[in-house]
């Protein structure tokens, strides 16, 4: 029997937090033969201890094998200690008519203070996934508070992204999301992000010989960056379930590998591709089998995709300068 891995959630009275654990438990994330101890950080107030008691009492219930043990902590040091996986989730969602970019202020105290405690507390090679939003700037600002972790250790969720597109193109052309290969997402997870299909492969076939390029402009690319806000409003609540699976994936194929298959992680920039070091950015990457990852190089970008990872580049800049406050000098 392996050791159990040491994973730490946030969140996890909340709605994505509710559509992940179970997972998480059954083993989903790390494979079937790799058991978890979960960590569990609410917020400290009686409502969400006790929704929190009843989501405890539930993985309880589900019996896991491969639930090794679980407790509730509610100091960020206490909660990060040793851990080896860290999601951070626990944020304020946004509601109809707010772009991501409206939470910046309600949520960069959480991601100040988490990354301090994970720089203090926890395992030295943690892998640290951001899923609340701003996800990028949040991982940055993480990262920022956190100058004694590697910041390869740190990753903000574009998964969702890179899995809405491959659903998308899958849903077009007929073919199953399986046989599509090298799908690519660029940038922040805002509605300026870059679905880019220049790459992909679809059983093996070139997709921009699949579909008209004013398809992939007005169509696809739109349909991709704007989903969440779909989402929101046909459920009057952001994505929860995708949002989850997107995060078992994102972990799985970090800590597992890729299997030289391409994944999108928001990364910090080592400077590939004009984006500036450290900024955390949409790229795909490729997971070696030891869990660390590189930013696929060399690739021939057009000059749309050039022009657009320019403005997210610009966006960003924008996010780190509204959350200066946040990071130390
Ligand atoms: N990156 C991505 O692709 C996506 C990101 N999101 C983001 O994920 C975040 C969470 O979404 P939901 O689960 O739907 O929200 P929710 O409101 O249902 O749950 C958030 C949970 O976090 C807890 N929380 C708040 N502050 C905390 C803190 N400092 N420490 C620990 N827990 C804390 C709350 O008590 C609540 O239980 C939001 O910021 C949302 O925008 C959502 C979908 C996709
Ligand atoms: O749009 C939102 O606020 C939630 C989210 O990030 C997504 O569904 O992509």
């Amino acid at each position: 029997m392996k050791a159990p891995v040491r994973v730490t959630v946030t969140g996890p009275a909340g709605q994505i937090g509710y559509a992940t654990l179970f997972r998480i438990a059954s083993g989903a994330m790390f494979g079937p033969d790799q058991p978890v101890f979960l960590t569990l950080l609410e917020r400290a107030n009686p409502t969400s201890a006790a929704a929190l008691k009843g989501v405890m009492m539930e993985l309880s219930d589900c019996a896991f094998p491969l639930l090794a043990g679980m407790r509730a902590v509610q100091d960020p040091v206490e909660a990060f200690r040793d851990c080896e996986v860290a999601l951070l989730i626990g944020a304020r969602p946004r509601g109809p008519g707010m772009e991501r970019a409206d939470l910046l202020e309600a949520n960069a105290a959480i991601f100040r203070q988490q990354g301090q405690a994970l720089n203090v507390a926890a395992s030295r090679n943690v892998k640290v996934l951001v899923v609340g939003n701003p996800c990028n700037t949040n991982a940055w600002i993480a990262m920022k508070n956190a100058p004694d972790l590697d910041p390869k250790c740190f990753s903000a969720m574009l998964r969702l992204d890179q899995n809405r597109a491959m659903s998308q193109f899958a849903e077009k052309t007929g073919a199953p999301v399986a046989s599509i290969e090298h799908m690519a997402v660029w940038g922040n997870h805002s509605p300026a992000m870059v679905p880019d299909i220049t790459f992909a492969t679809v059983e093996g076939k070139a997709a921009p010989s699949l579909v008209d390029d004013e398809w992939v402009k007005n169509d696809f690319m739109p349909t991709v960056a704007k989903r969440g806000s779909a989402i929101i409003a046909a459920r009057g609540a952001s994505s929860a379930a995708s949002a989850g699976s997107a995060a078992i994936d994102h972990i799985h194929d970090w800590f597992c590998g890729s299997e030289g298959r391409w994944v999108t992680m928001g990364v910090p920039s080592d400077g590939s591709y004009g984006v500036p070091e450290g900024m955390v950015f949409g790229f795909p990457c490729i997971v070696k089998e030891d869990g660390s990852y590189e930013i696929v190089k060399g690739l021939e970008l057009t000059e749309d995709t050039k022009a657009r990872i320019a403005k997210n580049v610009a966006e960003l800049q924008g996010e780190q300068q509204a959350v200066a406050a946040f990071i130390p000098n």
